[in-house]
């Protein structure tokens, strides 16, 4: 990004961070994170001033299941044992209308959850009204969330955002779950967004780090109007990870936007709690390159990786392939379906059945 592309003085903006590790960073461990290890990135957190911490299984309430592969406890357990050691900072969950519902909410409020992330593909914002209101009437804080943010137009995000808003959630997210976009595309979309949401409406970004622009894309959201930042500590998400939270952090404070964290502290948890709990590390690798190449979404990273080694087709190709057909989350069995179908144009499948 050139300093010609940041075209406001960011000095003295307030921005709120939220971290993904708990969740997003769930996805990257085959969502087998033990409670007692979110209890200590958590605690350790929330002493570094983190104000909001999601926690849930990587595909949110509801997701455990053999689509999305069963963690460690249920997401109660995980909600309950994070909040209630909370000095400050307040606990969030992800739902995905359909595959979590009202009654899990309503749950995951009485285990402690304050925030919620109410997530659609970026046109489907329409499965989300009762969600949203729902969250409202806990009194949640909560945010529209348009995953595949790419897929859709500034204008045509816009329209979604503005639905979301009329359904109740105080932020709209723009949501580069692929980690495709660049920061012009960011900023338009953030633009956009501004242009026809009320004043007190938030935007909010969240990125991964795929092709290396987690950083660039969330300081370009903030010049464009966001005031809420995703991110995660070390980068655990899906893919090449989210937006590395200890290193947003530190460039927000060389350039004067406030995020109210302790840079030096999220460092140690970076590399005291988080890289040592990684299974694999969490880097622009071959493969979560090609996420952002192709525009896939992340959380097919490691299902491409197992398809390949089944098929004998290379994780590559089968990311690039699912990037062409513009597959979406929920769409997880079209991984196998994609890769056994390469692997019979390429010969390959005899080997597979003997
Ligand atoms: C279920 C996904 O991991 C949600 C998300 O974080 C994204 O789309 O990005
Ligand atoms: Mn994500």
């Amino acid at each position: 990004m050139t300093d010609s592309m940041i075209t406001g003085d960011l000095k003295g903006r307030k921005v709120i961070l939220h971290d993904m590790c708990l969740r997003d960073g769930m996805h990257a461990k085959r969502e087998q994170i033990s409670v007692e290890q979110m209890i200590k990135v958590a605690t350790a957190m929330d002493d570094a001033g983190v104000p909001y911490l999601q926690v849930t299984h990587g595909a949110g309430l509801g997701g455990n299941s053999l689509q999305h592969g069963f963690a460690l406890a249920s997401n109660e357990e995980y909600i309950h044992a994070v909040s209630s050691r909370m000095k400050q900072a307040k606990v969030s969950v992800l739902l995905i209308p359909g595959l979590g519902t009202m009654d899990e909410l309503r749950s995951a409020y009485e285990a402690g959850a304050r925030s919620v992330h109410v997530a659609t593909h970026c046109t489907e914002a329409d499965t989300s009204p009762q969600h949203i209101a729902c969250a409202r009437e806990l009194g949640m804080d909560s945010t529209g969330f348009l995953m595949m943010a790419h897929l859709n137009d500034p204008k045509g995000l816009a329209e979604q955002g503005k639905l979301m808003e009329s359904y109740g959630a105080h932020t709209v997210y723009i949501t580069d779950s692929a980690g495709y976009m660049l920061p012009a595309d960011v900023k338009a979309r953030v633009q956009a967004l501004r242009d026809v949401l009320k004043p007190e409406t938030e935007i909010g970004f969240h990125g991964h780090h795929n092709l290396g622009m987690g950083i660039a894309n969330s300081i370009a959201a903030i010049d464009a109007g966001a005031t809420r930042i995703d991110g995660s500590v070390a980068g655990l998400g899906a893919g090449a990870g989210n937006t590395p939270l200890e290193v947003f952090a530190a460039v927000c404070e060389r350039m004067g936007i406030e995020t109210g964290v302790d840079v030096f502290k999220l460092t140690d948890v970076a590399e005291e709690i988080i890289v040592p709990m990684m299974d694999h590390i969490v880097r622009i690798d071959r493969e979560s390159l090609a996420l952002g190449y192709a525009g896939v979404y992340s959380t097919f990273l490691l299902p491409a990786k197992r398809a390949a080694e089944r098929y004998g087709v290379p994780a590559r190709d089968i990311l690039v392939e699912l990037g062409r057909k513009k597959m979406i989350g929920g769409q997880e069995d079209m991984i196998d379906d994609t890769a056994m179908t390469m692997a019979k144009e390429r010969g390959l499948l005899k080997a597979v059945a003997s």
